[in-house]
């Protein structure tokens, strides 16, 4: 993690106009409101990165970003263009990618069959230097999707999503089930690669020191609504900030639950 943050230098090129935005963003499910007031804007080669505890409405915040779940309210634009979630192809078109936290594989597939799909152009080099980045899968060509383990179905889904040369790359819980060893690689690998390619990454994630390590900027949202954004290695660096908005200010600092009885999160 220290090698990751280290490098946490920002992106080499950013292209300053948004590749992504959301102004007041509500939504949820069958009228019951899950997020709401959710302002963001990515940019070329930029890593956000959406943390908070488990129901906060980081999934639900990605699906209405991805065009998955239409919004109650407010605008979501991909390249300035606002998001149609009944055109999702248009949408792939323009270079979203959308990684779920099911992986969206072809479990009858084999693991070649999908690199093979998923290349825009009939070029090798980007297949090549996609797989420099997941070693493992190189070598798992003929075997099929349903028979991977989850560590490997996961690099799987994101050279998938990296060999369309996406202009905007979203992953829901990239770290769902895998290895902290195989997390280390993979997160550092995605941003390098948005760095590399000047592509806007969107991260919902769990593994929240790691998650800053790699990312420029994060939000934290809790109970439906972002609770602290800013510069990710800050955030790094101010732990108990990051921990409160996980926790509320003061909810574990009673005689019941001293500080030193919080679980830690970063
Ligand atoms: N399909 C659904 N129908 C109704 N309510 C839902 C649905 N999916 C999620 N919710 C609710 O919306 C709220 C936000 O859920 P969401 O999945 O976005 O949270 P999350 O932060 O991603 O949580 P986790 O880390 O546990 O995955 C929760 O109260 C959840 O119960």
């Amino acid at each position: 993690m220290a090698d990751a943050a280290s490098t946490n230098t920002g992106p080499a090129s950013t292209n300053t106009a948004p590749v992504l935005t959301a102004e007041a963003l509500t939504a949820g499910y069958h009228g019951v409101v899950a997020v709401t007031d959710v302002n963001l804007s990515v940019s070329a080669g930029e890593v956000l990165s959406i943390l908070g505890p488990n129901g906060a409405g980081k999934t639900t915040t990605l699906l209405s970003l991805a065009g998955v779940l239409p919004t109650m309210s407010g605008r979501v634009t991909i390249l300035g263009e606002p998001v149609d979630s009944r055109r999702p192809y248009r949408m792939a078109r323009r270079g979203m990618r959308f990684v779920p936290d099911d992986r969206g594989l072809f479990p009858s597939m084999t693991v070649g069959e999908h690199l093979r799909l998923a290349r825009r152009r009939p070029d090798k080099h980007r297949e090549h230097s996609v797989l420099e980045r997941f070693p493992a899968l190189a070598k798992l060509r003929s075997r099929t999707v349903g028979l991977l383990s989850g560590g490997e179905q996961q690099m799987l889904a994101i050279a998938v999503a990296l060999l369309a040369e996406p202009r905007l790359l979203m992953v829901d819980e990239m770290s769902l089930g895998l290895a902290p060893m195989i997390v280390e690689q993979m997160l550092p690998a995605i941003r390098d690669l948005a760095r590399a390619e000047g592509i806007a990454v969107v991260l919902v994630e769990q593994h929240v020191g790691l998650a800053l390590a790699v990312s420029d900027r994060a939000m934290v949202l809790n109970h439906g609504r972002v609770v602290l954004e800013g510069q990710a290695g800050a955030l790094l660096r101010e732990r108990d900030r990051v921990e409160s908005a996980y926790f509320g200010a003061g909810e574990f600092a009673d005689e019941e639950h001293g500080d030193a009885d919080r679980p830690s999160v970063v």
